[in-house]
């Protein structure tokens, strides 16, 4: 047997008990079998045969009923050559990292995690279920210190460059543009991120698991999560896979969470984490790891009660505000925000005599609002970004689509569709409005309060809107001029100061149907 194939030797009860002995010593199994570093183990999950196999260090360890495999399964439902793992190194998120790669090669299927191997190449990761056949099952682990390396240098390199999302007065469609100076100073805690980065599970599956879908938009799916050592419900959100052509990119995301998860404020959903895993030879998947919030999107609320009644949408609209003026401060701009991306977590009544918190219903004490998403639509790259928007374009600012450079007042747009939505349950500018086409409406602020939707609104909310819904993102409100309006900042007296603003009479034919009308269809 050459030195190679000894790696791949099958650690019975006995022999496991003398490896555990001998790694007392410090020394792994693997260097005493045939001089190879261990890469990775499969640990048999079949009661009665308790065995492990170790991966060494090479670059091919074949599995199959042939004796001449690294990795022999004497079973009828085992082809000769059951598969194959290839062992490749991939530098991945700034790491250089050694990835066994499953090739399928057998009549009765390799699976993983109850999924039939059929692509060409399936990288594995911690904690997978390896099943050969019909019932050889495995786990995977990679042996803890093989898989990883460069994690120290990766967090030497986020710290050092220009890291804090500051958006400059001039800054315009170009990604790089949007993230700038640095905003806070990370000088004291680099060695601290240094060590956290290298303590750091190379896997999310390595700390969490995964549940239940929560919901799902243009770039990811967003699932259930629990941090195995503390029990704490997370959401994970796990964008769609792509090519592992970019590095640069893969380090700007890496840099960019760094930032994000230090972005700390009740209104907004807390970025914990984030990981980049490789998923095939070329393809990798990018995890975000966020704040659970329960109780669904702002979407919902109004789909469900048509339109919101106007203090609890002061309420809400307050909120969201808030959430927006610490990013504005921070520069981040948000650049997506839409009623899905207005989560809310309620505080539901346990006992008659709690008292409400605000002008919410029967039965909630309180509502959270929280802003999702922040400073996150960048990761899918600009050119998809705004081509999606051009899709939906809905609550998007007019030089966001025109691509002519833009501030922090795409933000104030958005907040002003949102409030209009909020109060008659539509938004200002759709197909169904037209002609002109939607993005001619946004393209010329072309929008109108339309009777008998807007009849019993106060004059100053619509006022307010038509301060937000402004073409020209110099003279629209900023979040301080909006918090300074007479609708958020004055009692029903300077209300009345704004009086007389027009409704639009529309043939029934014209009338735009609201959300919940349409989620009916
Ligand atoms: N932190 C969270 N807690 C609970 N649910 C969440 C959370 N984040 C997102 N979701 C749910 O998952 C859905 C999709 O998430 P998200 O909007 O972030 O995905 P996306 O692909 O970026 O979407 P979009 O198409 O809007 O850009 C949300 O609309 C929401 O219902």
């Amino acid at each position: 047997m050459s030195v190679a194939q000894s790696v791949a030797k099958r650690e019975h009860s006995d022999d496991l008990q003398h490896s555990n002995k001998r790694q007392q010593t410090g020394i792994t199994a693997a260097e005493l079998e045939g001089g190879l570093p261990v890469v990775a183990h499969l640990v048999s999950l079949i009661p009665g045969k308790e065995c492990t196999y170790s991966i060494g260090d090479k670059e091919l360890t074949t599995v199959g009923r042939s004796r001449s495999c690294d990795i022999t399964l004497n079973e009828p439902d085992i082809s000769t050559v059951h598969c194959e793992l290839h062992l490749i190194t991939m530098e991945v998120d700034g790491c250089r990292r050694k990835l066994i790669n499953v090739i399928d090669k057998s009549r009765n299927g390799t699976y993983i995690n109850g999924s039939r191997v059929v692509k060409k190449d399936s990288i594995l990761k911690n904690g997978d279920r390896l099943v050969f056949g019909k019932s050889f099952s495995f786990l995977f682990k990679y042996n803890t210190t093989s898989d990883l390396e460069g994690a120290g240098e990766s967090a030497a390199s986020a710290t050092g460059g220009n890291l804090a999302v500051i958006q400059s007065p001039n800054a315009n469609k170009n990604d790089e543009e949007v993230f700038k100076k640095p905003l806070f100073s990370f000088t004291s805690s680099q060695n601290a991120l240094k060590k956290q980065a290298r303590q750091k599970p190379a896997s999310v599956f390595d700390k969490y698991v995964l549940g239940k879908e929560l919901g799902a938009g243009h770039y990811a799916i967003v699932k259930d999560g629990t941090n195995k050592q503390t029990g704490q419900a997370v959401a994970i959100k796990i964008f769609h896979p792509q090519q592992n052509d970019d590095q640069k990119k893969s380090k700007q995301f890496r840099e960019e969470t760094n930032i994000l998860m230090r972005i700390h404020h009740p209104n907004i959903v807390n970025l914990l984490d984030s990981y980049v895993e490789p998923i095939s030879k070329s393809q990798i998947q990018k995890y975000l790891v966020l704040e659970k919030i329960v109780d669904g999107e702002l979407f919902d609320r109004i789909v469900k009660k048509t339109s919101l009644r106007q203090d609890e949408t002061k309420a809400i609209f307050t909120q969201i505000l808030t959430g927006l003026k610490y990013l504005h401060n921070q520069n981040i701009i948000h650049r997506d925000i839409k009623p899905e991306n207005i989560l809310l977590n309620i505080t539901r009544r346990t006992s008659p005599e709690q008292v409400q918190l605000g002008p919410w219903d029967e039965g909630e004490i309180d509502i959270q609002v929280k802003i999702a998403d922040f400073g996150l639509a960048k990761f899918t790259g600009e050119m998809q970004f705004t081509n999606t928007l051009c899709g939906t374009p809905s609550y998007v600012a007019p030089e966001v689509l025109t691509k002519t450079g833009y501030t922090s007042k795409v933000d104030m747009w958005s907040a002003g569709v949102i409030l209009y939505v909020c109060l008659c349950g539509f938004p200002p500018f759709s197909e169904q409005l037209g002609p002109p086409s939607l993005k001619e409406q946004i393209l010329q602020a072309k929008f109108a309060f339309y009777t008998p939707y807007w009849d019993n609104i106060d004059d100053s909310i619509l006022h307010l809107i038509s301060h937000l819904l402004v073409l020209d993102a110099e003279k629209r409100y900023s979040v301080d001029e909006v918090f300074d309006h007479p609708w958020l900042s004055g009692g029903a007296a300077q209300n009345n100061v704004i009086k007389d603003m027009n409704r639009l009479q529309l043939s029934d034919t014209q009338m735009p149907k609201t959300y919940t009308e349409l989620s009916c269809l």
